[in-house]
């Protein structure tokens, strides 16, 4: 038999064969040119960048906020942060009560600082805001006229700085409740759902919000979603629709009980009882000794009801570091014997059963972050009780040795705050050892702090919406992300095919 020919020659590569190697080559090709067109061509623009000003004209002392957010993006939700804080210095601008024309030259350094954080080109085009809250609620109610002059003061000064002056005024305690709630709730991201969380929500028809409780010097309040709304004090109801959602909310502002003037009315109190000009106070440290002036002490609305004449015009108090005996003193803030409603917090005050979780902030994390109560796991209400009553039993001497850098003002007070922190949650909320878990201390939330000044803005910017805006179905990194993924499946299928 013949042997077959052995030829020099390769043997040929069949035409299918070199047909899928160039389509392989080519996929690759158009694979890379759609990664290159994906990631340059969607890449996002530069952030054109919009600046807010708010001052938060509290009680105790002013702050002013600067908040930046993306102009494209200014009505996503959690878009907009603080990026500066600037106390003033000196006490809050109802503190100038008698030298009304020194209020608005206070706030001029906080005004420069802000200057600078903000680009010069932008200046113009920056609204600022001021607040006033509980101490100028007060000065209007002790002497109208006074507080008008503080107002037209810090009026003057913010318009003769280079920004957008948008208003100076005194907020109502409902607004500041509400502009609170709204800041924490904007900022968890609470209004605007995303994939799986807003499929469940949408099947249980609710959506879970975050409870609001601020306490200030002069005022508190408390905000949140009942579960169910009785119409029977309508004063306390607000209604919402953000982001294509209706809120039905809750809240009200208790005047005379921020922690200052809370402690001004306990002191009211004790003196009824004092016989003579010293006093010993369960709520201060052993060995801590304070005098008051008599002189104005009942000019202030919050005691002004407690009024008698005293025949001494000092008042000496004398630290007894005793926490349960302070307690029992400050419950006697909380009247809890006429409820009109269904349900009362005190004073007679419609509160409805609480619901959901809380974010405690201004004083409320102050005090507790002092005391090193505000970790990620919360305290139970009998470890928070015990910490402050440890607290108020050590001697002033020992407590001012070891905290010598904080202001004898706040040091001194962190006892009186910690006990009447507890009386206002357990007496006067009704808050128990199973929701109290449920209270979230917190100071900021991302770079911005927690309070009402976020929201005030977000709404008299109109920056929050009514109905939900329209999204693209899928974010920038997703759409990347799916554009590679679809690349690498059709490189894959070329350069691997299947032989059928
Ligand atoms: N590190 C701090 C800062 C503040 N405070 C005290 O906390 C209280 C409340 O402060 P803040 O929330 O700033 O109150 P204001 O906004 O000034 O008061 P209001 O909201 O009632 O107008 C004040 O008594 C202040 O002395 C404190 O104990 N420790
Ligand atoms: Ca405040």
């Amino acid at each position: 038999m013949d042997e077959p020919k052995v030829t020099g020659t390769k043997p040929k590569m069949s035409t299918t064969r070199k047909i899928l190697l160039i389509l392989g080559f080519l996929s690759t090709l158009a694979a890379i040119a759609l990664i290159t067109v994906a990631v340059t061509q969607n890449q996002p623009l530069r952030k054109n960048i919009k600046y807010g000003i708010v001052l938060d004209a509290g009680s105790s002392h002013t702050n002013l906020y600067v908040y930046e957010w993306p102009a494209e993006k200014e009505n996503d939700t959690g878009v907009v942060q603080q990026v500066e804080v600037c106390k003033v210095e000196g006490p809050g601008i109802s503190g100038y009560s008698q030298t009304t024309e020194k209020a608005g030259p206070s706030l001029v350094q906080c005004l420069r600082q802000a200057e600078e954080v903000i680009p010069a080109e932008q200046h113009q085009e920056t609204p600022v805001y001021l607040g006033a809250t509980a101490g100028m609620r007060l000065l209007r109610l002790e002497n109208k006229d006074a507080a008008d002059k503080v107002l037209s003061s810090v009026e003057k000064t913010l318009r003769s700085a280079p920004f957008s002056f948008q208003g100076a005024r005194i907020i109502s305690g409902q607004e500041e409740g509400a502009y609170g709630w709204i800041t924490i709730n904007y900022l968890l991201g609470n209004f605007k759902q995303s994939g799986w969380k807003k499929f469940l929500h949408s099947l249980k028809s609710i959506s879970e919000t975050s409870g609001a409780l601020d306490l200030g010097g002069a005022s508190t309040q408390i905000t949140f979603v009942p579960d169910e709304i009785s119409p029977e004090s309508p004063q306390n109801l607000l209604y919402f629709r953000l982001y294509g959602k209706d809120y039905q909310v809750y809240t009200h502002s208790f005047l005379c009980y921020g922690k200052d003037q809370a402690l001004q009315q306990k002191l009211a109190w004790d003196l009824q009882s004092a016989e003579n000009s010293s006093l010993f106070d369960p709520c201060f440290h052993q060995g801590y000794q304070r005098t008051i002036s008599m002189s104005n002490f009942f000019k202030n609305p919050c005691t002004s009801i407690e009024e008698k004449q005293f025949p001494f015009s000092q008042l000496h108090i004398e630290g007894e570091g005793n926490y349960e005996k302070c307690r029992r003193n400050i419950q006697i803030l909380f009247n809890k014997t006429n409820c009109p409603y269904s349900s009362c917090s005190f004073n007679g005050i419609y509160l409805p059963p609480l619901q959901g979780d809380f974010g405690a902030f201004s004083a409320f994390y102050f005090v507790m972050n002092f005391l090193n109560l505000t970790s990620d796991v919360p305290f139970t209400l009998d470890e928070v009780a015990s910490a402050i009553q440890k607290f108020c039993a050590r001697p002033w001497h020992e407590v001012k040795l070891q905290y010598h850098q904080i202001k004898e003002k706040y040091l001194s007070e962190y006892c009186f705050s910690g006990a009447y922190i507890l009386s206002l949650l357990e007496n006067g909320y009704e808050f128990t050892t199973e929701n109290w878990q449920r209270i979230h201390f917190l100071g900021k939330i991302g770079s911005s702090d927690a309070g009402w000044t976020l929201g005030y803005m977000l709404n008299l910017t109109n920056m929050i919406p009514a109905e939900e805006p329209p999204a693209p179905p899928l974010s920038y990194s997703s759409y990347v992300g799916l554009m590679v993924l679809c690349s690498l499946v059709l490189v894959a299928r070329s350069l691997f095919p299947t032989s059928s």
